[in-house]
């Protein structure tokens, strides 16, 4: 079983060795942060959160999947993973170094801190045709639903991880869809607040440079904090799947749950929903005990 502590006596300095690897990085790399929070999620949505996408075994590995487009960190894990080696060989898994990686960037955007159980075993599969059912920017509220269901995950939690936008950027190849080619008959997605659109579409003409890359969230991309959900309520959300986060009854009254009146009085916070939701996600199909193994190379079986 996952616990807080797994590796206690056994590897008492992971989680001080991972901080200071992904504080090291952040130093000369401002963008590490959601780079490491989204690896998280894109491990633990492909069987479970046990390192499979780490793997870097030939172009049928899991990592070069579509659904996985733009998701790196990589090496960074990889990093925090030999400095683990070197005090505590063959104890810590790379799944788990992920998880709490994840968790280091949060923090490090100022966003909440929350305990990280551990205890996640490494897998030992690793197939492109794995990650065909990732959530996509362009599924529907249905679908997006439909798929954190399956992953035991509820419309709270999809609206509260979905809001990890907090911090990043996308590159215009998310956005030309939704800019250029809503309808069969093109057009841009009626959704986008009419004093963003311009801005948008500047920023990424149509047949531009795909890799050039714009901040999920309108003004706010460097700070972990609910500005997403206020964007996604005013039409400022950029990503198409956050937008239609807005489009449902249920994940709407989420959405706007976070800016009632009596919100403050009533506990609510994005913060501490988020970090209760990061847990939840971490949980997803781990393989633990004798299950699995502990590899010594995160990306190699
Ligand atoms: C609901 C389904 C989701 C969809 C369709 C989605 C889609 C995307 C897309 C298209 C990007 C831009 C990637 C790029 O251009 O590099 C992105 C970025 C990001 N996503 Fe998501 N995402 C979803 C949920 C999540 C969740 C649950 C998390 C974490 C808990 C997350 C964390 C991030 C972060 C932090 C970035 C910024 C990455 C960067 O700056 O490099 N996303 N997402
Ligand atoms: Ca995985
Ligand atoms: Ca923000």
């Amino acid at each position: 079983q996952l616990r807080v502590g797994f590796y206690g006596s056994t590897c008492p300095n992971v989680e001080p060795i991972v901080s200071a690897v992904i504080r090291e990085v952040a130093a000369s790399n401002q963008n590490i942060a959601p780079v490491l929070l989204r690896l998280h999620f894109h491990d633990c949505f492909v069987q479970g959160c046990d390192g499979s996408i780490l793997i870097d075994n030939g172009d049928n590995a899991e990592r070069h999947a579509f659904g996985h487009q733009g998701v790196g960190g990589f090496e960074v894990i990889e990093r925090a993973k030999a400095q683990v080696e070197a005090m505590c060989p063959g104890v810590v898994s790379c799944a788990d170094i992920v998880a709490l990686a994840a968790r280091d960037a949060v923090v490090l955007a100022n966003g909440p801190s929350y305990e990280v159980e551990t205890g996640r075993r490494d897998g030992v599969i690793s197939n492109l045709s794995l990650a065909e059912n990732m959530p996509d920017i362009s599924d529907s509220i249905q679908i997006l639903k439909a798929k954190f269901f399956d992953k035991g995950l509820s419309e709270k939690d999809l609206v509260v991880l979905s809001a990890a936008h907090t911090i990043g950027t996308t590159a215009c190849f998310f956005m030309t869809k939704r800019l250029y080619n809503f309808f069969p008959g093109g057009g841009s997605d009626p959704s986008i607040n009419p004093s963003l659109l311009p801005e948008l579409m500047t920023t990424c003409p149509q047949n531009g440079n795909v890799n050039v890359r714009l901040p999920i969230d309108q003004g706010s991309s460097d700070a972990f904090d609910n500005q997403i959900l206020q964007n996604i309520r005013n039409g400022f959300a950029v990503l198409q799947s956050d937008a239609s986060l807005y489009e449902d009854v249920v994940t709407r009254s989420v959405v706007d749950s976070y800016f009632g009146m009596f919100s403050p009085f009533l506990g609510i916070s994005f913060e501490a929903d988020f970090a209760n939701a990061m847990v939840k996600m971490g949980r997803i199909n781990v393989l633990t005990g004798f299950q699995g193994t502990i590899r010594r190379v995160c990306s190699a079986f």
